[in-house]
């Protein structure tokens, strides 16, 4: 039997027909629900890492400043040079930060030094490899074609240039660029807050003691992590026992964030009571996705906050987080979510799939001599963490493929991703 034909009591208007709603649609919709964060503040740039910028930014500086040498060795002009072994005298030194402010009669050279600002008069340098010291002269055994490493002002960037968008998600080498025009604060969006609580009567802090049939809050740990690198302000809000009433205090705390996120509690048991509250406190937008982990994810509205109810199993909760919230909060954040990067490699080995699902599989990209595959991790099971740990990919199959065999290829989706798109790219 195809898993789409599962039923439950459950049929939020969204789902007429009551089937797990195919991933990219509800991906789709959980984008189209994001109300970017409008609000915006001065930080120091040293801050703003996984910061959302909010202004253009535009360059008042060449940069570099001034034509500048790359390489360590003599600068000259090359019509005193006209051929290998042209020596020439040496007048004069130009070092990063200490330009030679002299000039240069024909004949005449000057050591300088890598970024060291290149004088009037000078159009060419000679890495010092090239070249034997005669005296106070120097001789250039190989003469550089006319021109040879000078780096030109304004190389990277140059005045009156626009050097970065609003929108843009800051990454460290985005924050080197903003120092390099000598921008100490940009304005950036503020961060989404985003509220997180466990579920489960059976879960317990990580620093005490654990009887039988108890467990570690492990996904809010991860979960943590995870709003903390995408730049989220996140509000820990512990664990929140299997109660309707201990979820609607809950819900009404959380309420005022930007988005909510929990773990456990939608599926269909006896105590799970996350679905029912939602649709008394707010609005279920929708219930159930045909993903595998996943599939019993709940999507709606509490108050003013977004709500995403992630399933509670372990590997469940990371993996929508990264295929459904993930995106969503880095529009939240004034960010473009990135379509995510994959590409197609063998399957080392064999991989059990029913039709119905979209499977996020467990793998790791590997090497065999020269040859790349990938290799799914053994254990499978949605509670089993240590397959996510021990991956460094998915192997992504889509809804309708049933068992694939060994050395087929497979889509797979690298854990590191560029995951906010970024306007210079
Ligand atoms: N009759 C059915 N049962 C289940 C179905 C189904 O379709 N019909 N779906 C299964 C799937 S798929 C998933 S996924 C789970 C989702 O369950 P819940 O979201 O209700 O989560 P819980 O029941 O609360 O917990 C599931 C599992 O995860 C452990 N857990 C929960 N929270 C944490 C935490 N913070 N840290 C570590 N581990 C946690 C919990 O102890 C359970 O073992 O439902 C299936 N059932
Ligand atoms: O889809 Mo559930 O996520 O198997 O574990
Ligand atoms: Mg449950």
């Amino acid at each position: 039997m195809s898993e789409s034909s599962e039923q439950s009591g459950f049929r939020p208007d969204a789902q007429p027909d009551n089937r797990p709603m195919p991933l990219a649609d509800a991906r789709a919709r959980i984008i189209a629900a994001i109300t970017p964060v409008v609000e915006t503040e001065r930080v120091a740039l040293a801050d703003t890492l996984h910061r959302v910028l909010a202004e253009d930014l535009q360059s008042d500086i060449d940069v570099p400043g001034a034509d500048n040498s790359s390489m360590d060795g003599y600068g000259f002009a090359a019509a005193d040079a006209p051929e290998h072994g042209a020596r020439l005298r040496v007048v004069g030194e130009s070092f990063a930060g200490h330009p030679f402010d002299g000039r240069l009669a024909p004949g005449e050279c000057i050591r300088i030094m890598t970024g060291a600002v290149v004088p009037p008069g000078v159009d060419t340098i000679v890495m010092q490899e090239n070249t034997r010291t005669d005296d106070s002269h120097v001789v250039i055994d190989t003469v550089p074609a006319r021109g040879s490493n000078v780096r030109p002002a304004g190389e990277d960037l140059a005045r009156g240039d626009a050097v970065m968008s609003a929108g843009t998600y800051l990454r460290p080498a985005d924050i080197a660029v903003v120092a390099s025009i000598g921008r100490p604060e940009v304005a950036v969006f503020r961060r989404p807050r985003v509220a997180f609580f466990s579920t489960g009567d059976e879960l317990r802090p990580i620093d005490g003691p654990i009887e039988p049939g108890q467990i570690y809050d492990s996904n809010r740990y991860g979960l943590a992590a995870l709003l903390d690198e995408l730049g989220m302000d996140g509000i820990n809000m512990g664990v929140v026992g299997d109660s309707p009433e201990a979820l609607r205090a809950a819900f009404k705390k959380a309420s005022t964030a930007d988005a909510i996120v929990t773990s456990g509690g939608v599926s269909v048991g006896a105590a799970d009571f996350v679905l029912d509250v939602l649709g008394e406190q707010g609005r279920v937008d929708f219930w159930r996705v045909a993903i595998k982990p996943g599939k019993p994810l709940a999507f709606g509205t509490v108050g003013d906050a977004r709500f995403f109810g992630l399933p509670g199993n372990p590997v469940s909760t990371a993996v929508t987080f990264l295929q459904l919230v993930r995106p969503a909060l880095v529009r939240m954040a004034g960010g473009t979510p990135a379509p995510a990067t994959r590409f197609v490699l063998p399957t080392r080995t064999a991989l059990d799939k029913r039709p119905g699902r979209e499977n996020f599989l467990r793998a790791r990209m590997e090497m065999d001599g020269t040859t790349p595959g990938v290799r799914a991790i053994d254990h499978q099971g949605s509670g089993v963490m240590r397959s996510m740990s021990a991956a460094n990919c998915f192997i992504v199959l889509p809804a309708e493929l049933g068992e694939v065999a060994a050395g087929t290829d497979v889509v797979v989706e690298p854990f590191a991703q560029a995951i906010w798109d970024h306007p210079a790219d």
